[in-house]
């Protein structure tokens, strides 16, 4: 009766598992710093690891539907996770929060989910006007071959094109345990002036080893994409070989605002590494549903919870946030970043700014 459950769907072992270690870290941080009781309920969050095997989800959701009873399902560390769970989510009434998964159609498979994350969509156009306006004529691309991947590769192309790029080489990659190795001489030998890259939260380091390892930080051709790739939880592990990479994303490390540079400290205080972007969309995604439990004044019924998370805007450690009251997605600034060196370590240093971008990608507008 006085307890308000999360039931917490996220990858903790796998190749995903970043993902879900931030979430968790992010979520205890918060009710660390904001306390465990919202409008008279104690919140209570039960994890669960799914691997980021979507049957996994599923099944988990369904558990922890019926038998907890929990009020929010949240987490969703891959698109296919978040879709495996939006028929539960619909049938039950139960909101799902993804904090994770970034592909334009999730919010569209239930009037019940409502994300905090980001999408592919909303950093490619930008990163794809960026490349076209700064000389950057030829680019080869290589994208994980699932649907965060196609989303980006498909809104990068439409507006690097529309400016008059060239695309000159497409490769896509596997979801689990890519070997970019084979790849990465054929993206030698094409010579494009630059190379699109997505790859899921966790990759980015192998990538850049690899990268580094066949020479390609020394062939001029620069990395460019969404910020995916130079996530910062792993920034600081590729070496100078990350230099100069730039990428549109809604999150660094080095966002310059109090409110970060507080998030950033206690982050590494508590866990001993360096936040990314994940970390933040479960920190917003905890929020969120603090904040909405405590506009209904602790009413935890599935409609009054999403009545209450419409239109509810809030200043995160990436900058100011909201969601979006037609479509449940989140709206928010995407930066422009480069990879500088700082005091000895890397950052992805912001240095232009698009306000309140609302997710490109809605078939439905
Ligand atoms: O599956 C996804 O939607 C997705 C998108 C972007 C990421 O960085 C990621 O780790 C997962």
């Amino acid at each position: 009766e006085d307890t308000f459950k999360v039931g917490l769907i996220v990858p903790m072992t796998g190749g995903q598992a970043s993902t879900g270690k931030q979430i968790d870290n992010a979520i205890k941080l918060y009710i660390k710093k904001h306390g465990d009781t919202v409008a008279g309920k104690k919140i209570e969050v039960i994890l669960k690891d799914d691997a980021a095997i979507p049957d996994n989800t599923k099944r988990l959701a369904q558990e922890l539907i019926v038998n907890d009873k929990v009020n929010v399902i949240a987490g969703f560390g891959i698109t296919p996770a978040a879709l495996a769970a939006a028929p539960l989510a619909t049938q039950a009434k139960v909101p799902e929060i993804v904090m994770a998964a970034g592909t334009s159609i999730i919010t569209e498979r239930s009037p019940y989910i409502v994300r905090t994350s980001f999408t592919l969509a909303q950093s490619s156009i930008i990163i794809g006007d960026w490349a076209a306006k700064n000389g950057i004529k030829k680019v080869a691309t290589l994208t994980s071959d699932y649907a965060p991947g196609n989303d980006a590769l498909a809104f990068f192309k439409e507006r690097f094109t529309a400016g008059g790029g060239e695309i000159v080489e497409e490769i896509k990659v596997p979801l689990a345990n890519p070997d970019f190795a084979p790849f990465l001489q054929r993206m030698k030998d094409a010579k494009p002036d630059a190379m699109f890259v997505f790859v899921p939260a966790g990759q980015g380091g192998n990538f850049m080893k690899q990268f580094a390892e066949r020479g390609l930080d020394k062939s001029g051709i620069k990395v460019i994409g969404p910020g995916d790739v130079m996530d910062d939880d792993l920034l600081n592990s590729m070496g100078d070989a990350a230099l100069g990479v730039v990428t549109a994303h809604m999150y660094s490390a080095a966002h310059p605002s109090a409110m970060n540079k507080e998030f950033v400290a206690a982050y590494k205080k508590e866990f001993g590494q360096r936040p990314g972007f994940m970390a933040v969309g479960g920190y917003d995604g905890i929020h969120l549903v603090f904040e909405a439990l405590k506009k209904t004044g602790g009413k935890a019924d599935g409609d009054s919870l999403i009545a209450a998370m419409k239109g509810m805007k809030w200043e995160s450690p990436r900058g100011p946030i909201s969601i979006d009251p037609e479509t449940r997605d989140i709206v928010q600034n995407i930066y422009i970043r480069k990879v500088e060196k700082v005091d000895g370590e890397l950052y992805n240093i912001e240095f232009a700014k698009f306000d309140a971008v609302k997710d490109p990608g809605k078939t439905k507008k």
